[in-house]
């Protein structure tokens, strides 16, 4: 469906969700962050982020999911799209760029604390529209080290393609050749807190994830990909037992794949056609009104010359 910019807005930026297909725990850092090897790709449903340039700097919300988003700019615990703006803005003065006010405003379609990086999303889209509404450019090495500030999910969504994460999260490789699925995104409305859920994963070196050679078609992907996992799936079922049933429901509505992205608790089905998908939303609507449904594409893949990038 086509949308529209954000009416008031100079500019209106997508924030697609980002789907974690798998996810392998392979190690931990001294600093306690875990090291990742994910296969990352992004749904065409998200948030979206307006913005204006204005006399003075001003926040505002609206979407299903805007109820008790935090509002301020504050460094931990604050709203990432003010922590974006207030970070990127002190990265452009101090080499002497006019960073001037701006209204910025969060349409909140994603659940909070979702596995889907709805926060990382939207601090990515703030930065890619505050450098366009701003119209400076920043060298990539330094946009990509302001990413990593605001979170380790913020770079892959910063790249916003069909990749490989590796560290923790901040080595990306682009998979030119992962085809567009259709997904259906079923989340339960409860929240899950990322860090209790690493906290409470018990195994940190599990097996890595093998990416097979030479593959195009979407039979050979989910094939492959029927041979990975998701780490954090155990310890978030064992803290909420909803997902065992939103992943039951998409089995039961003829999902291909099943799986949990992030830390939880949305779980995608992969779909053999965008009808199939939208027949699944239908029938788990229907039975669960009260859960977040969403049926999508994911991202097609990108041009290969954008294919080697890493902080
Ligand atoms: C699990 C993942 C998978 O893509 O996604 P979500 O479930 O958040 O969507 C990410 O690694 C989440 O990235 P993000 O949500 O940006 O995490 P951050 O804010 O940087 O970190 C929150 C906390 O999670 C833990 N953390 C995060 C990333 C990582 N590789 N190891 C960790 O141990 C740390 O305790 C950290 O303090
Ligand atoms: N713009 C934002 N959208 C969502 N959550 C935000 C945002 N800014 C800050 N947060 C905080 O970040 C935490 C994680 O949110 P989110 O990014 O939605 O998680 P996940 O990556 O698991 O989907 C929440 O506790 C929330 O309060």
């Amino acid at each position: 469906m086509h949308q529209g910019g954000i009416p008031g807005f100079a500019l209106t930026c997508a924030a697609p969700a980002k789907i974690n297909l798998a996810l392998h725990v392979v190690g931990q850092r001294a600093d306690g962050h875990h090291l990742l090897e994910s296969l990352v790709t992004f749904a065409d449903c998200g948030d979206r982020i307006g913005l204006a340039l204005a006399d003075a700097d001003s926040f505002t919300v609206s979407g299903r999911f805007s109820d008790g988003l935090p509002l301020s700019a504050e460094n931990q615990g604050g709203n990432l799209v003010l922590r974006a703006r207030d970070l990127l803005r002190r990265e452009l003065t101090s080499r002497g760029i006019a960073a001037g006010p701006v209204h910025l405003h969060l349409q909140k379609n994603l659940p909070v604390a979702s596995g889907i990086g709805g926060g990382s999303a939207d601090a990515a889209a703030t930065l890619r529209g505050l450098l366009m509404l701003w119209g400076v450019s920043l060298e990539p090495a330094t946009l990509d080290t302001v990413a990593l500030a605001l979170g380790a999910d913020v770079p892959m969504c910063l790249y916003g393609g069909p990749l490989l994460a590796e560290g923790i999260g901040e080595k990306i490789t682009a998979l030119p050749d992962l085809p567009s699925f259709a997904i259906v995104l079923v989340n339960p409305l409860v929240a899950v807190s990322t860090p209790m859920i690493f906290r409470t994963l018990l195994n940190k070196r599990n097996p890595p994830l093998v990416l097979p050679k030479d593959m195009s078609t979407v039979a050979e992907w989910l094939s492959a990909m029927a041979d990975m996992r998701n780490d954090l799936e155990r310890p978030a079922r064992a803290l909420v037992p909803a997902i065992e049933e939103v992943s039951s429901s998409l089995k039961a509505g003829g999902a291909r794949l099943v799986r949990m992205s992030g830390s939880g608790a949305t779980c995608f089905g992969l779909f053999d056609s965008d009808e199939r998908a939208q027949r699944a939303v239908e029938r788990i609507s229907a039975s669960h009104p009260e859960w977040y449904v969403c049926a999508a594409r994911t991202t097609a893949p990108r041009v290969k010359s954008d294919a080697q990038r890493s902080l």
